[in-house]
């Protein structure tokens, strides 16, 4: 599904991600980890073509996604979550996850009432049925990072990306947030790839996971795996991950 060969990204003399590869199958949820600067959001954006990469290559369901824009890589399959909440707050929930279908793979051939209509199951997915018709402004940040799954969900991805989905969230909503991420690679078919700083989010959940550090890829293996490799945890200055 998704294949990413050597891929680096510069800015200026800082090698932000650095000759790094790996593989994401069919319905698997891998977390990327890595301390502070390590450059997960920067190949998050060389995935979703926000950054060009300079050397390497990223493909999606064999095609490569090289100079395509996000909006084309959307509709190949490829759909994203934000660090910083970016929904849009002064429209509707309905009108924030509509917006996810008309601009997803299948947005072209849809009428509005189709989109609206797919809009509400995912609405209904992350149980904010109820705050349809609310303004995404006045919903708790859980909620808006809610909002921002389900248009994420609405462009009918194979994968989807999630950066910190879990930030800013109570334990019991984070405890929600990490079981509605298994629920929909099961229910949707949607593989996962997931950064998060919040490890108990995280650890029951993913199938692998993918450690960054300076840019490198440093250990790509099981939740045990990593939590038993050295280097992982000389990363994070003997912190227990
Ligand atoms: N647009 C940019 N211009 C210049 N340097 C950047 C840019 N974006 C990121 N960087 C630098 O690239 C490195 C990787 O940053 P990135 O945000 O990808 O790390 P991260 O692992 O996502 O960090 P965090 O966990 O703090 O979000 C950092 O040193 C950062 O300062």
């Amino acid at each position: 599904m998704l294949e990413v060969a050597d891929v680096t990204k510069q800015f200026g003399n800082l090698t932000a991600v650095d000759e790094v590869s790996f593989e994401i199958g069919s319905g698997e949820i891998v977390g990327l980890l890595g301390p502070n600067g390590a450059g997960k959001t920067t190949l998050f954006n060389c995935v979703n073509g926000v950054y060009t990469p300079d050397g390497g290559e990223v493909r999606m369901n064999g095609v490569s996604l090289s100079d395509k824009p996000v909006n084309e890589i959307c509709k190949l399959g490829i759909g994203r979550s934000f660090q910083i909440v970016r929904t849009f707050n002064n429209t509707t929930v309905l009108d924030n996850v509509t917006t996810g279908a008309l601009f997803g793979r299948d947005g072209e051939s849809m009428s509005r009432t189709q989109a609206r209509e797919e809009a509400y199951e995912y609405i209904e997915f992350v149980g904010l049925e109820e705050e349809a018709n609310t303004l995404t402004k006045n919903l708790t940040i859980a909620n808006r990072r809610n909002v921002e799954l389900a248009r994420a969900l609405a462009t009918d991805p194979d994968l989807i990306l999630l950066d910190e989905v879990a930030s800013g969230l109570n334990p019991a909503e984070i405890g929600e947030m990490s079981d509605k991420i298994v629920q929909l690679r099961d229910e949707y078919d949607v593989s996962v790839f997931w950064i998060e700083h919040i490890m108990e989010a995280i650890m029951s959940n993913v199938d692998r996971i993918i450690v960054l550090h300076h840019g490198a890829k440093i250990a790509d293996g099981t939740v045990e795996e990593i939590k038993a490799n050295d280097e992982v945890s000389a990363a994070y200055f003997g912190e227990e991950v």
